[in-house]
């Protein structure tokens, strides 16, 4: 009988050889199918990330995210913070990506997030641990091939248990199986013509009162506080593939352009987080934040892949002035990441604290 075992009796360098055992080779699956999933399981993320001062200022630097708080130790400390922390994008984008290997390798998209509450700064040093609980699974009715998962995650400072992020969030997942659906209509538009304002008031300055006076202007003028940010980026391979895997995001979408040809994109398409994360900076450079608060309803509404450019528009829904400690108040915006062909690519509302003027 042929020992197989032995390397003489199989040339693995010869084209036609390889590629017949290719063919014939069963692949060990990473990532699950839609299928997997049931409502109420929980997951718990093995993947030993740890924040760090290098990543959180590769992030911060490609995104341009220049606020100096999580770049310099005295102005963190003037901030009221006691330690410099990381930047908030880079911990929700850690905490995200290392659910993907068990949320969502398997391919498929990040449609949306909700619910992303801040509860404390995170540090350099901080190891992570995540959890997931699904919490809704269902089939598309408009893409067969796909199911959509929603799962709530958590996470956690790994040493104290303290709770440091937490988010829902959506994605398309494949299905083994395609699903028996009416395949219906992908991506109905609404044809109508919507109302728009009359105008648009753009904010005098960055503070907090700077918001409040557009948006007491707006509400006599038939008007909506909102406005454009100059910057843009385009998306390169270290934001496509770079970031992502730097956070452990595993998604093929990001780093695999061989797979992804035969996909709805058609080729790797840029993590949401780096995205988004690329729009708020736009935004931050125009306001004087103070803290990250909350987000709610981020969408993804389409592919940005390479060479497109991320640009950003603000909206101000709400000011609080209340809400924060004396030196700062609560401003809601809903910031929109568009491309070079100025269709959105995320929505999503965030509510931060910005510095007061006084
Ligand atoms: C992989 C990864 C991270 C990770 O590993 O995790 C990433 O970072 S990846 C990069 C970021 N991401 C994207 O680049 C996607 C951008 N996006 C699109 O390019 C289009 O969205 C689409 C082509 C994916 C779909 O296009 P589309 O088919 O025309 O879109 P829709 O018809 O709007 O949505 C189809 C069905 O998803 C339902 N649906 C939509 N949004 C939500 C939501 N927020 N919550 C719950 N359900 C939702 C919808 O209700 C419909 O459901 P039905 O099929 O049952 O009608």
């Amino acid at each position: 009988m042929t020992d197989w075992a032995d390397p003489d009796t199989l040339d693995l360098s010869d084209g036609e050889t390889f590629d017949r055992l290719l063919d014939r080779a069963d692949t060990r699956e990473k990532g699950h199918f839609f299928e997997f999933f049931a409502e109420g399981d929980k997951l718990v993320h093995d993947p030993g990330l740890r924040l760090t001062h290098h990543g959180s200022e590769q992030w911060m630097g490609q995104t341009l995210n220049h606020d100096p708080a999580y770049w310099r130790a005295d102005t963190a400390q003037e901030r009221g913070f006691e330690e410099r922390p990381v930047h908030p994008d880079y911990l929700l984008a850690c905490v995200m990506g290392i659910t993907v290997e068990d949320l969502s390798e398997k391919g498929g998209y990040f449609l949306g997030r909700d619910d992303v509450e801040f509860y404390q700064p995170a540090t350099a040093g901080t190891p992570l641990s995540v959890t997931s609980t699904v919490v809704d699974t269902r089939t598309s009715s408009s893409r067969p091939k796909y199911g959509i998962v929603t799962w709530e995650t958590e996470g956690r400072n790994r040493e104290t248990g303290e709770r440091l992020v937490s988010y829902q969030r959506t994605n398309m997942i494949p299905r083994r199986e395609p699903a028996a659906t009416d395949g219906g209509a992908v991506g109905e538009q609404d044809e109508s013509d919507p109302t728009l304002p009359d105008t648009l008031v753009t904010p005098e300055g960055e503070h907090f009162e700077d918001f409040q006076r557009a948006l007491d202007t707006a509400r006599e003028e038939n008007a909506a506080v909102a406005y454009r940010h100059e910057r843009g980026r385009t998306m390169d391979d270290q934001l496509v593939a770079g970031l992502p895997l730097a956070t452990l995001n595993t998604a093929r979408q990001h780093h695999n352009r061989d797979e992804m040809a035969d996909s709805p994109s058609g080729d790797i398409v840029a993590y949401g987080d780096v995205t988004r994360s690329i729009a708020l900076a736009h935004a931050r450079s125009d306001e004087a934040t103070y803290r990250e608060h909350r987000f709610a309803d981020e969408r993804f509404h389409d592919f940005v892949t390479l060479g497109d450019t991320v640009y950003g528009f603000t909206r101000v829904l709400d000011c609080d002035p209340d809400a924060g400690p004396s030196r700062a108040g609560a401003v809601t915006f809903e910031h929109v990441a568009f491309n070079q062909e100025q269709t959105p690519v995320y929505s999503g509302r965030r509510t931060a604290l910005i510095q007061r003027d006084t």
